[in-house]
């Protein structure tokens, strides 16, 4: 599930439960949905944290029900959107790990706070499919196009110390990092929502260069990455 709670001075909690690893499972997702809508919904809201429980951020989709469905039925993409769409700054909490859908959750916040210890990373290729929730999108818009194929085709886990150095993370802190973040939300929400909206067109703007703000897997990057990652199509590299 996702924990919704309102704290003071106009902040709300997102908090993803789901043990172990607080992966993203159907209800957790509808959990995510559900406490956006009432963050974005409340006027006195001015803007949102998201962590998980028990000192992890999220290891990805919940591999449980994979193993079941033999796929993800998780919009993820649509709530990473709804992130995007909102006016309310989003400030990601990374405790231990990001990684997968977690990772991707966490590149639609518009800021990213990570635990000294942490490691983020994608490591879908290692379950034969891509990132489908905008992270071939976002990444590429933080780190350049070679860094996020190296990324997304090794599927290794990367320290919050590179991250911080590819710009895939905001700040690293050696306290909580969820403290930080609320600290951080609460000093940013003090700014005009006009300062606000044209430093995310600002942002918007900038990426631009790198194609349409948000989209999909197109079929050419999905054929692009099975050339690159299936044995035997890559005789010659
Ligand atoms: C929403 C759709 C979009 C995105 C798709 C994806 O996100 S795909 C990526 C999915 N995530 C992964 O593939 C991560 C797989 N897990 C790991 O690499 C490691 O388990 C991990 C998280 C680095 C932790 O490693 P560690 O060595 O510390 O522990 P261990 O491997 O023993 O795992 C501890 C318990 O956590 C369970 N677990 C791990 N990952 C998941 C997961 N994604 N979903 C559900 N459960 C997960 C693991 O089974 C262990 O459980 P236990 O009951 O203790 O055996």
């Amino acid at each position: 599930m996702a924990e919704f709670t309102r704290l003071q001075n106009c902040l709300a909690l997102i908090r993803l439960r789901n043990p172990p690893v607080n992966a993203i499972s159907t209800t957790v997702a509808r959990g995510i949905k559900e406490s956006l809508q009432k963050a974005i919904t409340d006027d006195t809201v001015k803007a949102i944290v998201i962590c998980g429980a028990d000192g992890i951020f999220c290891a990805g989709a919940d591999i449980r029900e994979f193993k079941v469905h033999k796929t993800f039925d998780i919009q993820l993409g649509d709530i990473v959107d709804e992130i995007q769409r909102n006016k309310k700054p989003v400030v990601a909490a990374i405790q231990k790990l990001a990684l997968g859908g977690g990772l991707e959750l966490a590149l639609g916040c518009h800021y990213r706070i990570a635990h000294a210890e942490a490691q983020v990373g994608f490591p879908e290729v290692t379950l034969g499919i891509l990132p489908g929730a905008r992270g071939t999108q976002l990444l590429p818009r933080l780190v350049g196009v070679p860094a996020a194929l190296d990324l997304i085709i090794s599927g290794r886990h990367i320290s919050a110390n590179e991250a911080l150095k590819l710009g895939i993370i905001d700040k690293i802190v050696n306290s909580d990092p969820i403290e930080e973040s609320i600290k951080f939300a609460q000093r940013i929400s003090g700014q005009s929502s006009q300062e606000l909206q044209m430093t995310s067109d600002m942002v918007a703007d900038k990426s631009s260069a790198l194609g349409p703000p948000k989209g999909y897997t197109s079929k050419a990057t999905i054929e692009f990455f099975f050339y690159l990652t299936v044995p035997g199509l890559c005789c010659g590299m």
